[in-house]
């Protein structure tokens, strides 16, 4: 590892990666939304006088039965939310869009960066300032009252016209869940959209009950049709331009690129889970683009949600996935959402396709697609940082591991909540309890985007926050060293760069945070951007390795554009 100074020695990386789709940076909410109530990340002097009091002897913080009542902003207005039913592509998103658009001030709250800055960019292309923000952007344009957030971010302590939660459905995702169920109560809009598949609609109902709003419906139909072949793929000579292949091992996702480029007919672009965002984005882009020689993709389920791309078919390599614990057979849902993404209404493409490569897989496919996504049960939820506080005053001797533990073991819940798995913040809370940092920063990093199942990553975070707790302040070079990173030139180096990455990406976080005790932003933003163009250099090389003249001809322009690009970072 040459960038990288981790002082514990980093072992080989064989860890096996899921590419669950889940973006790296999609880790908990970001605290700083309920808590503008006080300097220190807002526990006020209200919680306290309350915390000091006798009555906290009194009062259960493990009671989680009405978590409409923490979000008193919204409960002032009786919201009008419209849900937006229907299939994948059928124009929900499009509607919202359209109403949020045409409001005084709105924000949009999407599962995938990707779709955050697809909206904001077509927002802004609309004469709508719209401002970008996820964990680790911010791009602020002037004048803007409209925002395009991941969920994590969404405002719970703004005003808006009008407000958008695309992917509803995703309340009851086991670890994001519970940003969904957050921004669902706790947005103050006059008007809330809610944008997903009809699977959702009981539990929303239920849970809607409770907040005095006004529910109102619209169903959608597809736009355009979605045929399931009856026949496998067969031999990758019959890839064609506007297919994406789907897998869910980054290994796959290689050999993959590398088998179809080999034939000689097509250069293929690459999205997953661990990729850098704007690599995924620049990745998407060039595949959408016609006059790029990218014509086929190659994709984990990263692309499974809302995004329009330009696909014709989309063709299953495998139907099982690695879910973190175990191999299991796609769920109908991840199923109906991946194979959406071909033939999207006004793409290339009217008609879209779908199949798998092997045929044994064919029955399961269809089954899939032919039958309603199972209803929703409950939704996701986790305590404020409010209530982990005031609980914690009661059990000082508790580390933030205890207090988690606690919270996950005895919640008292509705039946319409399930509490948010919190193994990965645990894990990070056993690391940050050796530290003598206070309950709020070890919140904090409890809730970084620090991915803990990647060696480098996981022992960034540890540096990060030992430098922290020791100093005060931590300089990125301190860890890193800028100048040192390099064209991957093996896939375990691929990986490597992509853990690095994540460092840089888990500083940038920090520093949003934690203003003055990581003050070097822009060094690590612009070390993440080399990263990330060292990464789609490494891409293109593979693509180079197609034995096309002509393609070697274009590979090489580009490659003179990237170094461009590069040397305004260094
Ligand atoms: N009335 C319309 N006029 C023009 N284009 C439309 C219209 N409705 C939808 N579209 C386009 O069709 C495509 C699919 O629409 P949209 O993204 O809203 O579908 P969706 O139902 O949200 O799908 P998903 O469930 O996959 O998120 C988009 O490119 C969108 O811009
Ligand atoms: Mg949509």
């Amino acid at each position: 590892m040459a960038s990288l100074l981790i002082r514990r020695k980093v072992s080989s990386l064989g860890v096996f990666h899921t590419l669950n789709g889940l973006e790296g940076n999609m880790k908990p909410f970001d605290l700083r939304c309920e808590m503008k109530l006080g300097p220190l990340f807002g526990v006020s002097n209200k919680i306290r006088q309350y915390s000091n009091s006798s009555a906290t002897t009194k009062f259960d913080f493990t009671d989680l039965t009405s978590p409409h009542t923490w979000y008193p902003k919204a409960r002032r207005k009786r919201r009008k939310v419209i849900l937006h039913m229907g299939p994948t592509n059928s124009g929900k998103t499009y509607n919202a869009l359209k109403r949020l658009e045409s409001s005084p001030s709105g924000i949009y709250c999407g599962p995938l960066r990707l779709l955050a800055w697809e909206v904001s960019k077509r927002l802004n292309k609309a004469k709508v300032p719209c401002d970008l923000i996820t964990g680790q952007e911010r791009e602020e344009v002037d004048g803007a009252k409209h925002k395009s957030v991941t969920v994590e971010m969404a405002d719970v302590t703004s005003d808006y016209g009008c407000a958008v939660i695309d992917e509803i459905q995703m309340l009851g995702c086991k670890t994001r869940g519970f940003s969904f169920t957050r921004a669902l109560l706790g947005i103050a809009a006059d008007e809330l959209h809610l944008c997903g598949d009809a699977a959702a609609v009981p539990l929303i109902q239920e849970i809607l009950k409770v907040t005095g709003d006004h529910v109102e419906f619209q169903c959608y139909e597809r736009l355009s049709p979605l045929v399931p072949l009856k026949v496998p793929l067969g031999p990758f000579k019959n890839i064609r331009t506007g297919d994406c292949i789907v897998t869910f091992s980054r290994r796959e996702i290689y050999k993959l690129k590398r088998d179809i480029e080999n034939g000689g007919k097509h250069l293929c672009s690459v999205v997953y889970g661990s990729l850098p965002p704007e690599t995924r984005t620049r990745q998407a882009t060039m595949f959408n683009d016609a006059s790029s020689e990218f014509d086929v993709l190659v994709a984990s389920d990263a692309i499974g949600m809302g995004l329009n791309l330009n696909i014709s078919r989309i063709i299953f390599s495998t139907m099982t996935k690695f879910d973190g614990t175990e191999m299991r057979e796609l769920t109908i849902p991840e199923v109906k959402q991946i194979a959406g993404r071909a033939g999207r209404y006004g793409s290339k493409f009217p008609v879209g396709e779908v199949t798998c490569m092997d045929a044994e897989d064919l029955p399961l496919l269809q089954s899939s697609l032919n039958c309603p996504s199972p209803t929703l049960e409950s939704a996701g939820l986790f305590p404020t940082f409010d209530l982990m506080f005031m609980y914690s005053r009661l059990h000082p001797k508790s580390g933030i591991y205890q207090i988690l533990e606690h919270f996950v073991e005895n919640a008292k819940l509705s039946a319409n909540y399930f509490i948010a798995n919190c193994e990965e913040m645990m894990k990070v809370a056993a690391v940050l309890d050796e530290l003598p940092l206070g309950l709020h920063d070890k919140y904090l990093f409890c809730i970084s985007p620090v991915d803990m199942n990647d060696e480098i990553s996981s022992q960034g975070l540890t540096q990060f926050a030992e430098n922290y707790a020791r100093k005060g302040i931590v300089r990125l070079r301190e860890i890193f060293t800028p100048g040192t990173l390099k064209v991957p030139k093996s896939p375990a180096a691929l990986k490597e760069l992509e853990s690095i990455h994540k460092v840089l990406d888990l500083y940038v976080w920090l520093s949003f945070r934690l203003e003055e005790s990581f003050p070097d932003r822009k060094l690590a933003s612009s070390q993440k951007a080399i990263c990330s163009l060292l990464i789609e250099e490494f891409l293109e090389r593979l693509g180079w390795q197609n034995p096309r003249p002509n393609k070697l001809r274009l590979q090489s322009g580009s490659r003179s554009l990237l170094s461009q690009n590069m040397r305004q970072y260094l």
